[in-house]
């Protein structure tokens, strides 16, 4: 890419990534997008990165409790916050959750720098010349990159063992294949969220471990199909799936729901009941693996305090320079806890009046596990 005149075509995160690295390099880099993309910060406020920070049961309790359009509205305000959107020309034609974002902290910085221009969808390319939507062109192209996304497929296996469900490959839980006499395969880490995909893949593995060693057995083929095309159409309520993002699932819901099958969800009434200060961390904390230790099949008696002092972890690196720590603000947690309060008090009324169902069925989907009473 040294010294080329680049034009990506795609703003997914593979067209973001390389359009940001051949930036350091190329002349040029053109950016081409047909709808445009929500970009998101790795980092998040005070430096926390941005999973750790959202990817809480607090914050899944809410995302259940509230409509998505409160999410989209309060997520795309805080990041035209950052960066407008509009003025970036990064605006997309879908909402906040409704698509895969584009992670990627330097693309904006890019773009203010003017070494990524963004464009419009690609019209014709004539020689070196890249024409685009609005009639502009880009000349002397040397090298244009098609960040155009994968299909998916699986060509290896015979068509029988396939079973489709919408543009998804229609996978049990993700993972098993609904259609087989024998339960012989098991797809681990096809899938997508907003959560890294190592945890959510070694908890499909510790699922498919025990489903192989017959410890846990599986639904009928009829029940599982039922299974997979409730969840195509559940997904599809709030979030655009097309044959280039089948893949998506919701992260804490789905560590939670295959958690189940293994038995070693973690209950928070049983936990604010025996170890309150262990639920505070789990109700907050961000959803690691290290909840999924804490009892049942795979127990692990490190967990609890590796829960305690993951953030530590995390800011370890940081400790470069020795610096006093502020003093914790005591009005300041009491302001916090009297929100908490309020807006759930605010919240819990709202759906016991207008949705009489909803809290009870929420608090049946948290109850501990009787694998691990
Ligand atoms: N660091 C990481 O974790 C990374 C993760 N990934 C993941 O890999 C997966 C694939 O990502 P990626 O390769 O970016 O693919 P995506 O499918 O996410 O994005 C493809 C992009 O190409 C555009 N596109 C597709 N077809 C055309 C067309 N015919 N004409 C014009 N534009 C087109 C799409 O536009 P439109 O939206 O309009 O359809 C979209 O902007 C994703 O799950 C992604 O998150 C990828 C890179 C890095």
């Amino acid at each position: 890419m040294h010294g080329k005149r680049v034009v990506v075509i795609g703003i997914g995160n593979s067209g973001g990534d390389i359009a940001v690295e051949s930036s350091k390099f190329a002349e040029q880099v053109y950016m081409s997008t047909r709808r445009g993309a929500w970009v998101i910060r790795q980092v998040s406020d005070n430096g926390v990165p941005v999973d750790m920070m959202y990817n809480t049961r607090f914050v899944h309790i809410l995302f259940q409790l509230l409509p998505i359009n409160f999410f989209n509205w309060f997520g795309e305000k805080k990041l035209n916050g950052m960066y407008d959107h509009t003025t970036y020309a990064l605006k997309p034609k879908h909402r906040l959750f409704s698509q895969i974002p584009v992670i990627n902290d330097d693309l904006p910085l890019k773009i203010l720098s003017g070494s990524v221009v963004i464009k419009s969808n690609v019209k014709e390319i004539c020689g070196s010349t890249v024409v685009f939507d609005d009639g502009s062109t880009v000349e002397m192209v040397d090298t244009i990159v098609f960040a155009t996304g994968y299909n998916y497929g699986f060509p290896y296996l015979p068509n029988n063992v396939l079973y489709k469900s919408g543009h998804r490959v229609g996978l049990y839980k993700h993972v098993f294949p609904p259609n087989l006499e024998h339960t012989t395969l098991g797809v681990v880490g096809f899938i997508h969220a907003l959560g890294a995909i190592m945890p959510q893949a070694e908890m499909q593995a510790r699922w498919v471990a025990r489903v192989f060693k017959g410890l846990k057995k599986l639904p009928s083929n009829q029940t599982m199909i039922k299974a997979v095309d409730k969840d195509t159409k559940d997904i599809e309520k709030n979030y655009i799936v097309s044959k280039l993002t089948p893949l998506q699932v919701d992260f804490v819901s789905y560590m939670d729901d295959i958690a189940g099958e293994i038995g070693v969800r973690p209950g928070l009434p049983w936990l604010f009941f025996t170890d309150y200060q262990l639920f505070k961390h789990v109700l907050w904390g961000p959803v690691s693996s290290y909840q999924y230790r804490l009892m049942g099949p795979g127990k692990w008696d490190g967990a609890r305090k590796a829960i305690f002092t993951q953030f530590d972890r995390m800011y370890q690196p940081l400790k470069s320079r020795k610096l006093e720590e502020p003093e914790s603000s005591i009005t300041g947690h009491l302001v916090k806890l009297s929100l908490v309060i309020l807006s759930g008090g605010a919240v819990a009324y709202y759906f016991h009046t207008h949705h009489p169902n909803t809290i009870p069925t929420l608090l049946s989907n948290i109850r501990p596990q009787a694998a691990w009473r």
